[in-house]
């Protein structure tokens, strides 16, 4: 910023300065134009001067000369020396002689050196005395000389006088001109640029310039324009402020916004500098957003990724070439070590006068995360932690087609624990859970690590052992050993809390591979062997053999054949009538299922319900079997056969009470049926219902809410306790046909079939005896107290028809 100029260095000054050397210059040039003038005048002055000087002085010397009178002649140069400028005179004869001179001394001047410049110093003047009457000759002569010098004496005087009076004049002029400039243009151009210093350049319309009063010069014009300046200025200022703060405010909504999206968003350039980036990215990287900008994304992701040249490489291709690339999935390791997994779309931005990378990434850390449990729980078992069977199912598979490549023979141990169920029923889940998963660390740590563990359902355990041996039977006798090391280890006592608990298993095996079986004929072959094991008295192990083999290769045929039955109408119902011990009337029935095979004739239930549940095809067989009641209930009520209080029970088999739809997809079905009240029951076993004590109770209690009572079936065989049995919705208790067999004999029988009979009152259930045959097994259970039962002492199960014609008999004798 320049500082106000001083008096000298102002405008005026500069001015007056000029003009002094203008007007001097002018002056001179003047004055030397008219000194020229004025000394060619002054020359012609003299000439005259001294030619009036001669034409006085002459006579008298003519007659000094004519009389030749030398006093005379003294007077004339007297007369002559008299004049200042004259400083010799001589007056001479016609002979030249001298009559008379005289001569003074030249005066001292200061401007004799201008005089020699313009002139010369002195001036000889001469003129011939001839007088009248003596003819032209000369009778003497008379000469001067002047000092020009003198002569010129008024001309020097009058021109310094004008000399000075024209420089006086020049002065005073531009004394007046400067302060005329410094009023009129200095002063007010001075507090002009005062005013304009002063004017806030943010704020310029706050201060307007002075105007000039009375003045419409350009001064005034320029002040006015700087005012109109100001005013736009101010205006267009105004309206960028504005401008600007709308923009501000609207930048500060985007930031907002970019800075509140959980996804991270950042720009960086070809070098790979960030040029900003919100929030998520900033505090990922544990920055905060302002610091972001400029920094290398080699520093800042240097330990945080694989390869961030790989990074480097994209942003400069997506820039390149302008394309948008995708990363699906890339691990990123934050400061305080916590891998992150993000999906990035770079894509190309133009960024003020560059093109840059624009990075959007998701964090798919969770996604990726509950991707992997829910991969991991898919193929373990969340108990235990094992391979389930869906891993199972595709090790294994690698593994038989291994084996076949490689020619070497592996084994499938199929391990059941024996009777797991009293540990659960009696001791608790948690403690069933606990040996469960202390099996399970038995097995892993009993097998190479290379095998396989895995738990398949309940105490279900599949072993693979691979890589045994090349020959069959050498591996057959290492699968046996590792079978029989297995037996031993879950055989040691379990520890828990109270009490040391022991528990045996079966375990089935089959080599492998096999005549090119799947895995699943494999499984189902070892599960086979553990169950004949079961059926020999569990606690050991059993290779699977031929004619286990046939075994199975005759279930899967029923499994292909029971496919056709349902749509092929070979299923059918029989009912076995429900009898009042006291009064010997019908009170129900209970529905059997009947497969009448198209080339092997009736097959019995005991064969192909099993079959029906591996399969799963007891879903669609079930729900047929209930259509079916129903529909057999209307028609019996439609007879007028039906009474209050009978019901019809059908069998409920365990694969179909688990379904999670059971209980909805029943009543679903019994809105459609107009049967009598309360007469459908439903048979389950306990097995059924021991597993899941809880949820069974939910679905009994669900469907007794719609009128639907439940019995349990083969009552005796299994675990029954009074504690579960008070919690179940049940109505009644069967006693299972292999304790009425042989009750009349067996007095342990008797005892437990009276015990169950006792227990039945006690919890105010009916009691219906299976599968009475004699007279004295009627005899013995009438004794005990026994509401009802059924068998063929009174009726074997019969065809809809057969009942029907029963039902309408016992109707007229009623
Ligand atoms: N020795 C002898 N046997 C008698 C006597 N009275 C009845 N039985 C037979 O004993 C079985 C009683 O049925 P269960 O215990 O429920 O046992 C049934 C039941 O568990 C199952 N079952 C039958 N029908 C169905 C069904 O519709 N669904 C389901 N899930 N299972 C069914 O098949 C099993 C066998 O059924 P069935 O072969 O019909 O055999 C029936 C019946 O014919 C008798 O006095 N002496």
């Amino acid at each position: 910023m320049t500082n106000e100029p001083s008096l000298f260095q102002g405008v005026s000054f500069q001015l007056a300065k000029i003009g002094i050397i203008l007007a001097f210059l002018l002056g001179l040039l003047m004055s030397s134009v008219q000194l020229y003038l004025d000394l060619d005048n002054q020359r012609e002055e003299l000439n005259l001067l001294f030619s009036r000087v001669m034409e006085v002085a002459t006579p008298p010397a003519m007659r000094a000369v004519h009389t030749l009178d030398d006093d005379l002649s003294a007077e004339v140069v007297n007369g002559l020396l008299a004049y200042d400028f004259v400083i010799g005179v001589r007056v001479t004869d016609e002979l030249g002689n001298t009559l008379a001179e005289g001569q003074t001394a030249q005066k001292p001047s200061q401007t004799r050196w201008l005089t020699s410049l313009i002139s010369d110093e002195t001036r000889e003047l001469y003129s011939d005395l001839i007088i009248p009457g003596y003819g032209q000759t000369a009778s003497g002569g008379l000469a001067f000389t002047v000092d020009m010098d003198q002569a010129l004496q008024a001309f020097y005087e009058r021109s310094s006088l004008n000399l000075i009076t024209g420089l006086v004049r020049n002065a005073m002029l531009v004394v007046l001109l400067f302060f005329a400039f410094y009023f009129v243009v200095a002063k007010p151009l001075a507090r002009l640029s005062r005013e304009i210093k002063s004017i806030n350049p943010e704020e310029p319309g706050v201060r307007r310039l002075t105007p000039l009063p009375g003045r419409h010069d350009e001064l005034a014009q320029l002040l006015d324009s700087s005012n109109q300046l100001l005013n736009a200025v101010d205006l267009s200022l105004a309206k960028r402020r504005a401008v600007e703060l709308a923009l501000r405010k609207s930048e500060g909504h985007l930031r907002q916004i970019i800075d509140s999206l959980p996804v991270m968003i950042g720009a960086r350039d070809i070098e790979g500098r960030y040029l900003f980036a919100n929030k998520a990215l900033a505090s990922m990287v544990g920055r905060d957003v302002d610091t972001m900008r400029g920094q290398d994304v080699r520093d800042l992701f240097r330990h945080a990724v694989d390869d961030v040249e790989l990074i480097l490489q994209n942003d400069q291709r997506v820039i390149r070439q302008g394309i948008d690339v995708e990363i699906n999935e890339e691990a990123f390791l934050t400061r305080e070590g916590r891998k992150l997994y993000l999906q990035s779309h770079v894509m190309p931005l133009h960024y003020y006068d560059q093109t840059v990378a624009l990075i959007v990434s998701v964090d798919i850390t969770e996604r990726k995360n509950a991707q992997a449990k829910m991969e991991h729980m898919a193929h373990h078992d969340a108990l235990t932690n094992l391979p389930n069977r869906v891993q199972l199912v595709e090790r294994l598979d690698l593994e038989i087609r291994r084996a076949a490549r490689h020619g070497y023979c592996g084994a499938v141990l199929f391990i059941d624990l024996d009777q797991f169920k009293n540990i659960n029923d009696s001791l608790g889940h948690p403690v069933g859970d606990k040996v469960l998963k202390e099996v399970a660390q038995r097995l892993v740590s009993s097998v190479r690590e290379e095998d396989l563990v895995a738990r398949l359902s309940g105490d279900e355990f599949v072993v693979v052992l691979t890589v045994l041996d090349k020959d069959l039977s050498t591996a057959a006798l290492r699968a046996g050993e590792i079978s029989e090391k297995i037996r031993r280890i879950i055989s040691r006592p379990f520890h828990t809390d109270s009490l040391d608990l022991r528990i045996s298993c079966s375990v089935g095996v089959v080599i492998y591979p096999d005549k090119n079986s799947s895995v699943h004929e494999l499984l189902r072959f070892a599960d086979t062997a553990m169950y004949q094991v079961k059926e020999k008295g569990r606690d050991a192990i059993e290779f699977f053999n031929e004619d286990m083999a046939d075994k199975v290769s005759r279930q899967l045929v029923m499994e292909g054949d029971l496919h056709r039955a349902l749509e092929g109408k070979q299923f059918a119902l029989h009912y076995q009538p429900k009898v009042d011990m006291g009064t010997g009337t019908i009170v129900g029935a209970e529905a059997l299922l009947r497969w009448h095979h198209p080339t092997k004739g009736l097959i019995s239930p005991a064969d192909f319900i099993p079959v029906l549940e591996t399969s799963g095809l007891i879903l669609d067989v079930g729900q047929w079997v209930l259509e079916t009641a129903c529909d057999t209930l209307v028609h019996w009520q439609a007879q007028g056969w039906w009474k209050p209080g009978m019901r019809l029970s059908i069998n409920i088999s365990p694969r179909q009470f688990r379904r999670a739809a059971f209980a909805d997809d029943v009543l679903r079905t019994l809105k459609r049926y107009p049967i009598p009240e309360n007469s459908l029951e439903m048979e389950v076993t306990e097995g059924i219902v021991i597993q899941q004590v809880d949820e069974a109770i939910v679905t009994m209690r669900r469907l007794a809410e719609q009128g639907i009572s439940f019995s349990l079936d083969d009552f005796g065989t299994g675990y029954s306790s009074i504690s579960y049995l008070k919690q179940l919705p049940v109505t009644v208790l069967k006693i299972d046909q292999s304790f009425v067999r042989d009750i009349v004999d067996d007095h342990n029988d008797r005892v437990l079939v009276e015990t169950i009979i006792t227990m039945g009152r006690l919890l105010d259930l009916d009691v219906v005896a299976e599968g009475v045959e004699l007279e004295a097994q009627f005899d013995i259970l009438q004794r005990y107290g026994c509401h009802y039962y059924q068998g063929f002492y009174f009726s074997p199960g019969v065809t809809l028809s057969a009942f029907d014609t029963m039902l309408a008999e016992h109707t007229v004798s009623a």
